[in-house]
């Protein structure tokens, strides 16, 4: 699937703006002389420049380009439909402004794929309507059992929290999260509660939920439509009960999992490290791609401690650090190719 002999290979060491910007030159050229257009997938994106960096590396640009694939960035100044035209459309921007021009656009253009739609992204901007119904998939295989901490949503008046998490049930330690999530620095700033005094010095809108000794080891699951990748990261450690009697307060967290060093390697005690077993994952990944109608997104998942298979999921993220995926160059590749292999399928023959 290459582009007829007008594409040489590019110089992988490239700046990853520049070969994007290259790819786009070098695509206009090839429309220009009127070639008759090879198998070729044209991605327009719309990306922070913190995304643009993680995600579109010189290792995946090549590579993408040797398989007919072109990144182009859309120009936010200019009317989305006078660029392109593009088979494929990338998105991770925050604001309604956005979600308002690509709904737009997408219904407009029923022929380009919008990854993802941005109703079903905004579904993961609340911690809340991200989590509903985790708990009711249907996962009875027998490979192990996926819940979600028990949680409490606060939306107001901070000192009733003590009494609103009484009323609940909840136990202590709880994890206190910003309820919305826009991708800001804020809205990853996560609190641990060691007593119930305390909670009335955190800000609402808030959700609390029970914090699980999971052995500080996490799963992330990625997802990216139908392929699946597991990795370890390092999270918080066991909280015992003697410490929580000594503990009171709200501390705040950093974000540990999220850094690029993977647990994959460290030398970790078995019954924590082993994966998730892949029938459970690949069941829990169907059933959220239907439910949530996202293809591009991670899943953040910890195992009760001392058990095999009791797993909660934490997070869902929407286009998540890919970059950080082991082989994500392959996996994104072979993603693009199907969506216009499957579009292919979908034309009644001529
Ligand atoms: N209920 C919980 N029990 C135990 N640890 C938790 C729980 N919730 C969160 N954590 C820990 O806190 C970290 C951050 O929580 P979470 O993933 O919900 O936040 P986030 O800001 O959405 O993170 P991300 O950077 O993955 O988007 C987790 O990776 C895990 O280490
Ligand atoms: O910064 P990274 O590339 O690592 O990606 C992180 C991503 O940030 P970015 O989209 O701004 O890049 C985050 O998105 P927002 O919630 O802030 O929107 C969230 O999805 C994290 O879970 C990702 O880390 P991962 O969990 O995959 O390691
Ligand atoms: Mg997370
Ligand atoms: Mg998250």
């Amino acid at each position: 699937m290459r582009l007829k002999g007008e594409i040489h290979n590019p110089c992988c060491d490239e700046e990853e703006e520049k070969v994007a910007e290259e790819n786009g030159r070098e695509l206009n050229s090839i429309v220009g002389v009127g070639i008759s257009p090879p198998t070729k997938l044209v991605v327009g994106y719309a990306l922070t420049s913190k995304k643009k960096k993680s995600f579109l590396q010189p290792k995946l640009l090549c590579l993408a380009r040797n398989m007919g694939i072109f990144f182009i960035a859309i120009d936010l100044n200019r009317p989305l439909s006078d660029q392109g035209p593009f088979d494929v459309v990338l998105h991770k921007l925050a604001g309604k402004e956005w979600s308002e021009i690509i709904e737009d656009y997408r219904q407009k253009h029923p022929e380009v794929t919008v990854l993802d739609p941005p109703n079903a992204v905004q579904h993961l901007h609340n911690r809340q309507s991200m989590l509903q119904g985790v708990a009711d998939l249907n996962l009875f295989d027998c490979h192990g059992r996926v819940g979600v901490p028990k949680q409490l949503i606060v939306t107001k008046d901070p000192l009733s929290i003590p009494n609103e998490v009484d009323k609940a049930g909840l136990k202590l330690p709880l994890v206190a999260k910003p309820l919305l999530v826009d991708g800001s620095a804020k809205s990853h700033e996560l609190f641990l509660a060691y007593d119930q005094c305390s909670l009335s010095e955190l800000e609402p809108p808030l959700v609390l939920q029970e914090f699980v000794n999971h052995g500080g080891v996490l799963f992330k699951v990625y997802i990216v439509g139908e392929a699946i990748k597991v990795v370890r990261r390092f999270s918080l450690p066991n909280i015992s009960k003697r410490e929580l009697e000594k503990l009171a307060g709200v501390f705040r967290f950093p974000r540990v999992s999220c850094a690029a060093a993977s647990a994959d390697d460290a030398d970790l005690d078995p019954s924590i490290a082993e994966l998730p077993e892949r029938p459970l994952l690949e069941n829990l990944a169907r059933q959220l791609r239907q439910r949530l109608g996202l293809r591009l997104f991670n899943v953040d998942m910890i195992r009760e401690h001392g058990t095999k298979d009791v797993f909660y999921v934490i997070d869902i993220n929407y286009f998540p650090g890919y970059g950080k995926m082991p082989d994500y160059e392959h996996i994104f590749t072979d993603f693009l190719l199907s969506l216009v292999q499957s579009k292919h399928k979908k034309r009644p023959a001529t």
